[in-house]
């Protein structure tokens, strides 16, 4: 028999959870409906095993930095710890318990099963079929996306998943992609030894951002020796003998132990029962409205959205989209100061639009550059001071609409940019402020002071 509730909610991750137990603590009759773990991909496979294996990485990376600054180290590199604390402190050995539990403190009603919309207002899951008075929100996120290459779906690769829940480092890595996830971890593996190669498909890593920064990583990561391959075309995957094999277009081929496949992430629609609400399941996204909505009664926040495929758009989405079901008024969704950062080192933090996207929308564009290296912290740094401040002005209006901040702590400096590109802050009033000396965010007075007509 159909169950009457309020609200249901289809997948716990992040977003799901906030929208679910926010409304929970609002007094609504919540379902939360979750197949794996309620938190999602960021606790157990994303963001933060990725943030510790970065922050041990890092530790790694400063202690080969002492010759010649601090004295001398032997680094010998251990990954036991790193292995430990994802599996005890960041996702309780892959249980999801406390966060169950947290939910159902606040009054949820929680289904372990994989659910689907059967109509308006209608969904099944684990047998049952929930009635929901107010409406559902869509909150399943999203899967890697796998490339159509020759054999890679004969292959044992790694997803990010795999990657996390690794217990010691490959002694070679082969990575398909330099985005995020995969620059990320090239990164972590080789600083505890792994001989890694980055493959590409773009004439440069970090594609969607500025190029500037696509240089910088490449020095940098080869620098630490990461073999990186831009521009280049995987035509065929083999694994044989615990050995995976890349045929290259040009015929070369490259081999490593481990295969990690980091080419994007699409949104979790297949399967959840759109069509019985009039929507399209083959979308690539499921398209909201400011206020999150997808039609009557139904939201959708998070990755399938594909607004971003950040933790911070999930729970900002999630907000809105919990004023929504509440019927409270509130602003709609503004993506124009979305930041994002890379957490390689250094760090790439950039916020709204880059250089060529400004460009793309037709603006009168101005930038300036400042190298991080140059300014008076950057210098004091010296080893491992890499980074750059790039400004993007719109100079019809005078104000910022992009900005990257790569270095030491790149995505901490980015904050004062963000807030600059949020509030369309004048260039000319950011010009005469005092910025502190000498901290790395006063390179962002020498990139205004280089602002000019591209
Ligand atoms: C390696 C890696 C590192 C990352 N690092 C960062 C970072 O540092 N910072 C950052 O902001 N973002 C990061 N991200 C992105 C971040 O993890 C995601 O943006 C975030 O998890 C999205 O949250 P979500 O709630 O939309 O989806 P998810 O976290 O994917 O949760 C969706 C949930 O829905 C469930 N589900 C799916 N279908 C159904 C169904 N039919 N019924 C029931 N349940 C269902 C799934 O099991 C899942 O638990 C990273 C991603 C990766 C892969
Ligand atoms: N620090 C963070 O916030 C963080 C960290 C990791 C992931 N994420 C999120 O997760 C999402 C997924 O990360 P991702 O790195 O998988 O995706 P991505 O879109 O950031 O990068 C994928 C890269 O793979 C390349 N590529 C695609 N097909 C290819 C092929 N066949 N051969 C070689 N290269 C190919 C693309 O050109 C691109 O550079 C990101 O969009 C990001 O939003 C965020």
């Amino acid at each position: 028999m159909a169950q009457d509730t309020d609200v249901v909610v289809i997948g716990m991750g992040v977003g799901g959870e906030h929208v679910a137990e926010r409304l929970a603590g609002a007094g609504l009759d919540v379902v939360g409906v979750e197949a794996e773990l309620v938190g999602g991909e960021c606790p157990y496979w994303a963001c933060i095993p990725s943030k510790m294996m970065i922050r041990a990485g890092n530790l790694l990376a400063e202690a080969r930095r002492l010759p010649g600054m601090a004295g001398q180290a032997q680094v010998a590199p251990d990954f036991a710890p790193v292995a430990a604390r994802i599996r005890d402190e960041a996702t309780d050995d892959w249980n999801d318990q406390v966060a169950v539990e947290r939910f159902t403190g606040k009054g949820g009603r929680f289904v372990r099963g994989c659910a689907r919309l059967a109509g308006p207002g209608r969904v099944e899951a684990d047998g049952q079929v929930f009635i929901a008075r107010r409406g559902v929100v869509l909150a399943t996120g999203s899967r890697p996306q796998i490339p159509p290459v020759s054999g890679l779906d004969q292959v044992p690769y790694w997803t990010n998943r795999d990657a996390m829940a690794a217990k010691e480092p490959p002694a070679s890595l082969l990575v398909l992609g330099g985005g995020a996830v995969g620059l990320e971890l090239a990164q972590v593996f080789a600083r505890f030894g792994t001989a890694v190669t980055v493959i590409e498909a773009m004439e440069r890593l970090l594609p969607a951002e500025e190029p500037e920064v696509g240089a910088l990583l490449s020095d940098v990561l080869g620098a630490e020796g990461i073999t990186v391959r831009t521009g280049a075309r995987v035509i065929g995957v083999r694994h044989a003998e615990d050995t995976f094999q890349l045929t290259l277009d040009g015929g070369e081929e490259v081999t490593g132990q481990h295969l990690l496949v980091a080419t994007g992430r699409r949104p979790n629609l297949a399967g959840l029962g759109l069509e019985s609400v009039g929507l399209d399941p083959d979308a690539r996204a499921l398209d909201v409205d400011g206020q999150l909505r997808a039609a009557a009664g139904l939201w959708g926040v998070g990755d399938l959205t594909g607004h971003g495929f950040f933790t911070h758009v999930a729970v900002y989405q999630a907000e809105i989209a919990v004023r929504s079901v509440l019927g409270e008024p509130g602003p709609d969704a503004d993506y124009r100061a979305l930041s994002r950062v890379t957490f390689t080192d250094p760090e790439v933090g950039s916020v709204g639009l880059a250089e060529h996207a400004a460009r793309e929308r037709g603006l009168r564009v101005r930038t300036g550059t400042a190298q991080v290296p140059s300014s008076a912290r950057g210098w004091i740094h010296k080893a491992g001071n890499e980074g750059l401040i790039k400004l993007v002005e719109d100079a019809e209006r005078g104000v910022l609409v992009g900005a990257t901040s790569a270095g030491p702590a790149g995505g901490e400096v980015l904050y004062g940019l963000a807030v600059a590109v949020q509030a369309q802050v004048p260039v000319d009033r950011l010009r005469h402020m005092i910025y502190a000396y000498p901290t790395f965010h006063r390179a962002v007075e020498d990139a205004l002071a280089a602002l000019r007509h591209g």
